[in-house]
């Protein structure tokens, strides 16, 4: 017989897409097509067994018990399925840690994706998406949706407690590029929202109320009476951008060049430090991200020119795996 053997790739995310924080995230995936997210690889064995690798396996606790794929393979062993048949679990860590680009969402969304494919469960959606929440708010310091509803889902999701079936894919122009550009230092998702006010203010809540509900309600038009300028005009954080940039060396800086270089709009991708520019134009988006190679990371960063991820997390192709 043959053996199983199972590959899931889970895409990075921009969580909050400026205007909508902890309600609105988009999954992204570099235009040069290589793949920026973690995989796990799953295969039968002899007793259960897990192993962290990939370029920042090495940047996670060294006890398995701390890392959150070990711990989704453990509380689906006791409380989902106890009689699976026991598995060897590879995560491949390929998203830097405390980044912002979801990569504590990314390690849980590949993990219970392939072991609910691989002992078909066939656990539904909403299910899957209730359990990857409980654990990616074990490492985030809040519970949060806006990273694991596009990640597994894949493109521009509007997502959280009160929105039906938990998430809502919003339909982007095609035409819109995404310029991310990590840092190469990281910075703490908790600590990221530990600086955030615990209360917004009335006036500041309804402006966020009408920006983002504009937001959506212009991306769901044909965008021919200039609907998409008038939503990318929009975007701007008033809630949690202001706290945050202090956090981040280099920021405000960036903020200042990049609209010069064609970006329509700039903000901080998830928690950062990950910075993340919207182009119209593969012209632009070129010329943010030399400036972004040049000016904000150093050896340890990367930058990317992306467009979203529609299909999220999937099982790799048989190419894909004969590239990496
Ligand atoms: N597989 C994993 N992937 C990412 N983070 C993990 C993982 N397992 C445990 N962690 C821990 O969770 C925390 C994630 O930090 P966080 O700032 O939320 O990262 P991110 O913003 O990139 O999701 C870190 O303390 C990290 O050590
Ligand atoms: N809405 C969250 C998003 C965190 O994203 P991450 O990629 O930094 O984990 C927040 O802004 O705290």
């Amino acid at each position: 017989m043959l053996e199983k053997i199972l590959h899931i790739y889970a895409p990075a995310s921009i969580g909050n897409f400026v205007v909508g924080f902890d309600a609105l995230g988009a999954a992204i995936k570099p235009i040069s097509g290589e793949l920026l997210g973690d995989v796990v690889k799953i295969s039968s064995c002899e007793q259960d067994e897990f192993i962290c690798s990939g370029k920042y396996a090495d940047k996670l606790p060294d006890n398995a018990n701390e890392n959150l794929s070990y711990l989704c393979l453990l509380h689906f062993r006791k409380h989902i399925k106890p009689d699976m048949p026991t598995i060897k679990l590879e995560l491949q860590k390929n998203l830097p840690i405390g980044s912002g680009l979801g990569s504590s969402a990314c390690s849980v969304v590949a993990t219970f994706t392939a072991l609910d494919k691989f002992a078909n469960t066939l656990l539904s959606e909403d299910e899957l998406i209730e359990l990857m929440a409980d654990f990616e708010s074990l490492a985030s310091g809040g519970r949060h949706y806006d990273n694991i509803s596009p990640c597994y889902l894949g493109g521009l999701q509007l997502t959280g407690e009160l929105i039906p079936g938990r998430s809502i894919k919003i339909p982007v122009p095609s035409d819109w590029y995404y310029i991310v550009a990590f840092p190469g230092f990281s910075l703490n998702t908790s600590k990221a929202r530990s600086v955030l006010p615990k209360q917004l203010d009335m006036h500041k809540s309804v402006e966020f109320a009408q920006r983002l509900s504009a937001f959506i309600a212009l991306l769901q038009s044909n965008g021919q009476s200039g609907e998409y300028q008038q939503a990318l005009a929009l975007m701007k954080d008033d809630v949690a951008e202001p706290h945050r940039a202090s956090l981040i060396s280099g920021f405000s800086e960036s903020k200042q060049a990049l609209p010069e270089l064609g970006a329509q709009a700039m903000s901080i991708s998830g928690a950062g430090p990950t910075l993340f520019a919207v182009c119209t134009n593969l012209n632009d988006a070129n010329k943010c991200a030399d400036w972004l190679q040049k000016n904000y990371i150093n050896d340890e960063g990367f930058c990317h020119i992306c467009q979203l991820d529609d299909t999220g997390t999937r099982e790799l192709t048989h190419s894909e795996l004969n590239k990496g």
